[in-house]
């Protein structure tokens, strides 16, 4: 489903700021794959989301996704196979909207179909139904702002938003990193039974390595622009946190200076 080959990002190339902060990573990804994503500060995590999202463009490389070479297409383009969902809860939605225009807009990311029509009767029993299975009670408040829910509530919708038109790859970068431990765990729950029911392709950053290992089906982990290491099936299935940390020891020849960089 992605096929990312040799992808360089160089930030305010020939000036002294210069920045190389992906430097060849490859990666490929086949549909249906839940990829969890983890690495040190500035390892590039977010920049090869940016990349995939069209949000930077590649210095070098090549990238396809569903068998489409999306390397120059523009970000609105790209919205028909990619969704994304962010670390801030304030990101994804606009809170001076109610629930129901946000899930409007979301509908209407991919078709050319005006607002009203997305706000139309069948489509709020749409959107009812998809927010009855949050059992937050959000389905009778559709009309309420966004900015009213909590930040919990409102990650939960950006979900389901990022889920409700069609999609085939869900970029998640960090998204419960500003949450409480319980309400994160809940948006995990939910993040696993969306993508599980609607065979997507997932890649989610995450400063937990636990989440990294209980979540999807293969960790990848990034360092200074590339990737280090990249484990799947049995290996995997068997790792606990200390053996990513050895891991990437033996990849990198070096220790983690700090754990909480990565435990987050
Ligand atoms: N728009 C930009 N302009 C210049 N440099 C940037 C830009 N975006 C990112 N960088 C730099 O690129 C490098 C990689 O950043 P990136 O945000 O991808 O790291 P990350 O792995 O997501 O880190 P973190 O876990 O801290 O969020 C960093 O050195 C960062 O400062």
């Amino acid at each position: 489903m992605i096929e990312a080959k040799n992808i360089h990002v160089v930030f305010k190339p020939g000036t002294v700021l210069e920045n190389h902060a992906l430097q060849g990573a490859s990666l490929s990804i086949p549909a249906g794959q839940f990829v969890t994503v983890i690495g040190t500060n500035g390892a590039g995590k977010s920049t090869f989301l940016n990349v995939l999202a069209g949000v930077i463009p590649v210095s070098e490389g090549k990238l396809t996704v569903a068998g489409q070479d999306i390397t120059r297409w523009p970000v609105r383009e790209r919205a028909r196979l990619l969704s994304r969902v962010f670390q801030d809860p304030l990101a994804g939605t606009c809170e001076q909207l109610t629930i129901e225009e946000n899930m409007a807009l979301a509908l209407k990311r991919t078709t050319p179909r005006g607002l009203s029509n997305a706000l139309r009767a069948e489509y709020r029993d749409r959107f009812r139904e998809s927010l009855s299975r949050l059992g937050l009670g959000l389905e009778n408040r559709l009309h309420d702002q966004m900015g009213l829910l909590s930040g919990g509530q409102r990650q939960a919708v950006s979900l389901l938003m990022a889920t409700l038109a069609e999609t085939k790859v869900l970029l998640l970068d960090e998204h419960t990193a500003a949450l409480d431990p319980k309400t994160a765990d809940f948006v995990m729950q939910l993040t696993d039974g969306l993508v599980r029911e609607k065979k997507l392709t997932v890649m989610m950053v995450t400063h937990s390595m636990r989440q990294a290992l209980d979540y999807g089906d293969r960790t990848v982990m990034f360092h200074k622009g590339n990737i280090a290491f990249d484990v799947q099936g049995e290996k995997r299935s068997k790792f606990d946190v200390p053996d990513l940390l050895r891991l990437f020891s033996e990849s990198c020849h070096e220790q983690i200076e700090d754990d909480a960089l990565l435990f987050g």
